[in-house]
């Protein structure tokens, strides 16, 4: 990049879909950072300093600022490095529309999801498949273009909706739960496979089979317990 932005820092573990946000953000942008890779089991005193009420991963570090929250995040990146594809559309209600696609996506379908696949209780289980499946039916009603950012562009939303297309598949393997199929959301399938053969996108995936088995140990756990 021809501007010099100064040092960027980011914690993150390698299976949360909120720190692949960032990072495919930041690759989008060609910025330049060093990942520190934290164990949440024994978090860093440095994670704790820098998102004392969270506690959680991503952090962004700019200059030896910190910076909490995936979204929140993808939103300054994209303001700070502004020249270089944008994640944000350019026109004020396109961007809100951005915004709200992109919290419908962590407050409605990535809750419904964790519900479906890991609770202990059977009926709670369904209802989570039931919700699932209503906020997939919503985004395939949403998505016009090749990508939720456009025809070419990988955007925000796209950015967000990520784990649905790496955690989706993850998930019927680990537990056999099929959500995201190509007859019932033939757009968003296919958005799944195109999103996920970005070659910025491509990269930075978890590898598939330490989901698969994150994902198996969690179902046992929560079946053990009940
Ligand atoms: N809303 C947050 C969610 C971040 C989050 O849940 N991170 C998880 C890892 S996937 C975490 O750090 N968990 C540690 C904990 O809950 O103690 C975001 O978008 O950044």
């Amino acid at each position: 990049m021809a501007k010099d932005y100064g040092e960027v820092e980011l914690f993150g573990v390698g299976g949360s879909p909120f720190a692949r946000r960032v990072q495919i953000a930041l690759e989008l942008k060609g910025v330049q950072y060093t990942y520190f890779e934290e164990d949440l089991r024994n978090k860093s005193d440095l994670l704790i300093k820098y998102n004392p009420i969270h506690k959680k991963v991503p952090v962004l570090v700019h200059n030896g600022r910190p910076l909490a929250e995936s979204l929140v995040i993808l939103e300054y990146i994209d303001e700070t490095w502004e020249n270089h594809h944008p994640i944000l559309p350019q026109q004020p209600y396109d961007r809100a529309l951005a915004r709200f696609w992109s919290r419908f996506i962590d407050d409605k379908c990535m809750p419904a999801i964790s519900k479906a696949a890991f609770t202990a209780d059977k009926e709670e289980r369904d209802k989570g498949t039931e919700e699932s499946l209503e906020s997939l039916q919503i985004l395939e009603n949403v998505l016009k273009h090749k990508f939720f950012g456009g025809e070419t562009t990988i955007g925000i939303v796209d950015i967000a909706a990520g784990f649905i297309a790496f955690w989706l598949p993850a998930i019927e393997e680990a537990v056999g739960l099929k959500l995201l199929t190509n007859e019932k959301f033939p757009k968003l399938y296919k958005w799944g496979e195109d999103y996920t053969n970005h070659p910025v996108v491509k990269k930075n995936l978890p590898q598939r089979d330490r989901v698969v088995g994150f994902f198996k140990a969690r179902y046992a756990s929560i079946t053990a317990s009940k």
